[in-house]
């Protein structure tokens, strides 16, 4: 694995005095999907501006393919692809002209074939006479993925690339990026929807509040953090949980009408027999049960307040953070 992006101890305060990075490190592998997930506000669309050149960092360095962001910006800039959040294109023009004219804004040499494959794979190939203002919210964000892709970049950054669009357009994308991951293409991408991470990264990160509080392959994390429930609906609700399951891992919930008990994937025992068979010695009878993995969603909600959990702890024994 090479490390294609590098970003290190960056951070950004804005004039207004915001500060929106603190002290970010990330390394991007080559040939991989990266999901940068988090909140409102947490600093993703910063953080990919600073790295595409648009916002100027307040500290730290960035690069990208070894060339420094700041003193090889002509470079670096060639290397990259961005859609951003904001849809921005002129809409009287056509969509092969708009997607050539970008090319052109990066001194690259006229290239219609791989124009037309890029359209085709987009499913605009048809529409490239058409002017923008003529076309569908979801098209007009295809042509911005296009644009972004028009010069070759080896690293795509997708700003929400399926905000607002339908889950049939969103399940195109998706295809559409591990298309262009096959062809070599790095991609790093933000969302607040965690399916979309789940679906499609190789690694995710995770930002709160201007910082990264973890970076891990997918499936590690699923293992890791991916507890498992099993959930029970009760034939009597219950107003409490007997004493003597204190010792098992079981909460009550649905105004006591739900047991759920959490098991680890990881463990040779689940512990499943177990608490089946001491709720039938308390005479706890179940009419339904169902076992599911925890979502990335549930993860990334205890992980966001267990750092804020973290800090707290730390701010109140007087540790820096
Ligand atoms: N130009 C700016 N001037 C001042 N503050 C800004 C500016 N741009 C962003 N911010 C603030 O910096 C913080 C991070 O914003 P950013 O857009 O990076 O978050 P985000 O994670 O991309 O959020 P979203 O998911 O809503 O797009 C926010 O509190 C935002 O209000």
């Amino acid at each position: 694995m090479t490390t294609v992006v590098n970003v290190s101890g960056v951070g950004k305060t804005y004039a207004s005095g915001h500060c929106a990075l603190r002290s970010v490190d990330l390394d991007i592998q080559r040939g991989e999907i990266f999901a940068l997930l988090g909140p409102n506000g947490a600093g993703k669309t910063t953080l990919i501006s600073i790295i595409c050149g648009i916002v100027n960092a307040s500290a730290g360095t960035v690069s990208v393919g070894d060339l420094d962001i700041v003193n090889d910006f002509r470079k670096v800039r060639g290397q990259i692809g961005l859609v951003p959040q904001e849809l921005s294109t002129d809409g009287f023009e056509s969509v092969w002209s708009t997607v050539k004219f970008s090319r052109g804004l990066f001194g690259k040499a006229p290239n219609p074939a791989y124009l037309e494959q890029i359209l085709r794979q987009l499913s605009l190939w048809d529409k490239r006479h058409a002017r923008i203002m003529e076309l569908s919210g979801g098209m007009k964000r295809r042509v911005m993925i296009a644009k972004a892709l028009s010069h070759e970049p080896d690293v795509l950054f997708l700003d929400e690339p399926t905000a607002g669009v339908d889950v049939e357009l969103r399940r195109d994308m998706w295809e559409m990026v591990r298309g262009l991951r096959e062809r070599g293409v790095t991609i790093i991408l933000t969302t607040h929807y965690i399916e979309e991470a789940e679906e499609m990264a190789d690694r995710i990160g995770v930002i709160s509040k201007g910082e990264i509080i973890l970076v891990e392959e997918k499936h590690a994390l699923m293992d890791k953090l991916g507890q498992k429930q099993l959930r029970l609906q009760l034939q009597q609700p219950l107003t409490a949980l007997p004493v003597d399951l204190g010792d098992l891992p079981l909460t009550l919930a649905d105004e006591g009408r739900e047991l759920i008990f959490h098991f680890d994937t990881q463990s040779e025992h689940t512990g499943i027999a177990e608490v089946l068979r001491r709720l039938d010695q308390h005479g706890i009878d179940y009419k339904d049960l169902q076992s599911r993995q925890r979502s990335l969603e549930e993860i990334f909600v205890s992980l966001a307040s267990d750092s804020r959990a973290v800090k707290n702890t730390a701010a109140n024994e007087g540790v820096a953070v």
